[in-house]
């Protein structure tokens, strides 16, 4: 080699790697990405003139780089120049962090005719959920260990469009076995769920306050939270006189199940409650009543717990908030839920509740079944199967009621991806904020839709749920996990590429 060759092949290398650098780095990059994302460039800007961030409402720039969001720039200050890079300007529709849906029932493995992850996140793709944590029960076996939890990240594996974490089951046979609740925590479970009524699967037994309060001193070290479906049967109110029990009317089922149920079991959770208190034997564990329903005594009794010091949160579904008792037609069991849906002047309490902050956070409860379980032939509210089928449709329901409240992009953001990731305890998630994952919904506010058969609905079962035939404001127009454009406009990426969320 003469020296000529020496000085100009190490010049030649520096001129490819940066050719390599400038040019490559922006374009469509490997071929497994463009399967995952319908946008195939890794480094890109999203511009609008509505950018939901913590710190308030924006227009600007949000500039995400392979996962992440990179930098937050408003319009003000970018002078014009958005250096390097793909723009999608989604001009006045909303930016905003992707929905966390914390209380989800996609049924896999086990029982995958009444969901799945496939479908399930598919549908949370195309209603603006960029992560949801998935119940422990509906699928078989119960996520009750941490052997069924492998099965159910096997099932996710390579299956779902958005991300997913789990909840395991804390149920009699587990809550005083601690190695046993140890290894499902371990094994990456982001927290527990129990009920404390029967929860309609034999594999998922009802707890009391004596296995609650020993899951709580488990899930103290591990500072991850219990989740608890609150009703305790009431046998004395629950009882239908003769002639009051036509099981096609809703008024009916409303009677089994009066809101004492729900404020039996708020106040005994609160005997335990207290040791999540700062110096309390479970501080470190967190206590979260999930779908309520009751906006009378329960509610007052989760804030007297809060003000207590007590840590303990509480959500509302969209279901409550959207129809009330009053509405729902005899034999139409898409409505049937537990608890149920009370009357009118519960759901503006709720409201209330919620615009005031004495509700945290908001989850769908998507709860499907096989559509004949919903025994529409018969219509018997008694019989058939509980549980709304919402999923895709939480965003527009939220927002189409919540209008009327005058409830804002900043309150939507923080009930269903601000707190919802505090209570998953997913730190780079649930607000535009720069290092965090670049999940991001965008949507347009204004746009009517109803929600009939010409509507693409990835539910597996559209017939079962009570949103159908409704019409409804606030359109996705796409989603990204993790910076991968998961769906856009009625279509879905090629692959499924959404991550299993463990804890560690
Ligand atoms: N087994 C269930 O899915 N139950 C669910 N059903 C409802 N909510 O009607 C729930 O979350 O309690
Ligand atoms: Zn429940
Ligand atoms: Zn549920």
């Amino acid at each position: 080699m003469d020296d000529l060759q020496l000085r100009v092949l190490p010049l030649l290398a520096l001129l490819a790697s940066l050719l390599y650098f400038f040019y490559f780095q922006d374009s469509p990059t490997l071929f497994e990405r463009s399967d995952c994302s319908l946008f195939s460039y890794n480094h890109y800007w999203i511009i609008s003139k509505r950018i939901v961030t913590p710190r308030g409402v924006i227009s600007g720039a949000v500039e995400v780089k392979e996962e992440k969001i990179v930098s937050i720039v408003k319009e003000e200050d970018w002078h014009g120049n958005l250096k390097r890079g793909q723009i999608i300007d989604y001009g006045e529709a909303v930016v905003m962090p992707g929905l966390i849906d914390v209380h989800a029932h996609l049924d896999d493995p086990g029982r995958t005719e009444w969901e799945g992850f496939p479908s399930g996140t598919r549908a949370a793709a195309a209603g603006g959920i960029t992560t949801l944590i998935d119940m422990p029960l509906n699928n078989f076996p119960s996520t009750v260990s941490a052997e069924t939890l492998k099965l159910k990240i096997d099932a996710a594996e390579k299956n779902i469009y958005v991300d997913v974490g789990f909840w395991g089951g804390l149920v009699p046979e587990n809550a005083f076995d601690a190695n046993s609740l140890e290894a499902l925590l371990s094994a990456g479970a982001l927290g527990l769920k129990s009920f404390m009524c029967p929860s309609g699967i034999n594999d998922f037994p009802m707890t009391n306050s004596s296995h609650i309060k020993e899951g709580l001193s488990i899930l103290a070290k591990y500072r991850r939270p219990l989740l608890v479906h609150a009703e305790i049967p009431q046998d004395s109110e629950s009882y239908l006189e003769d002639g009051e029990n036509d099981p096609r009317s809703y008024s009916t089922y409303l009677k089994t199940r009066p809101p004492s149920w729900e404020e039996a079991a708020i106040r005994e959770l609160l005997t335990v409650s207290k040791d999540t208190r700062i110096g309390g034997p479970a501080e470190g564990a967190h206590l979260h009543v999930v779908h309520l329903s009751d906006a009378g005594s329960s509610l007052q009794l989760l804030k007297q717990a809060k003000s207590n010091g007590d840590s303990v949160t509480v959500e509302t579904c969209p279901h409550y908030l959207a129809f009330s008792a009053e509405e729902i037609k005899d034999g139409d069991t898409r409505f049937k839920c537990a608890p149920p849906i009370r009357d009118a002047a519960n759901k503006e309490r709720l409201w209330t509740a919620l615009l005031e902050g004495d509700i945290d956070m908001l989850s769908s409860d998507h709860s499907p079944s096989a559509p004949d379980l919903k025994l529409f032939d018969e219509g018997n509210f008694l019989k058939a199967w509980g549980g709304i089928s919402s999923l895709q449709f939480v965003l527009p329901v939220t927002w189409s009621h919540g209008r009327q409240y005058g409830v804002t992009l900043e309150q939507l953001a923080l009930w269903w991806s601000e707190r919802p990731a505090k209570l998953a305890g997913q730190d780079l998630k649930g607000g535009i904020a720069v290092g965090n994952h670049a999940d991001i919904t965008v949507w347009e506010p204004n746009v009517e839709f109803e929600l009939n058969n010409d509507l693409p609905v990835y539910l597996k079962h559209p017939s079962i749920s009570a949103y159908m035939g409704s019409k409804l404001s606030g359109k996705v127009l796409a989603t990204f996990v993790r910076g991968n454009l998961v769906y856009k406009e009625g279509k879905h990426a090629p692959a499924a590429c959404g991550a299993p969320i463990l804890a560690t």
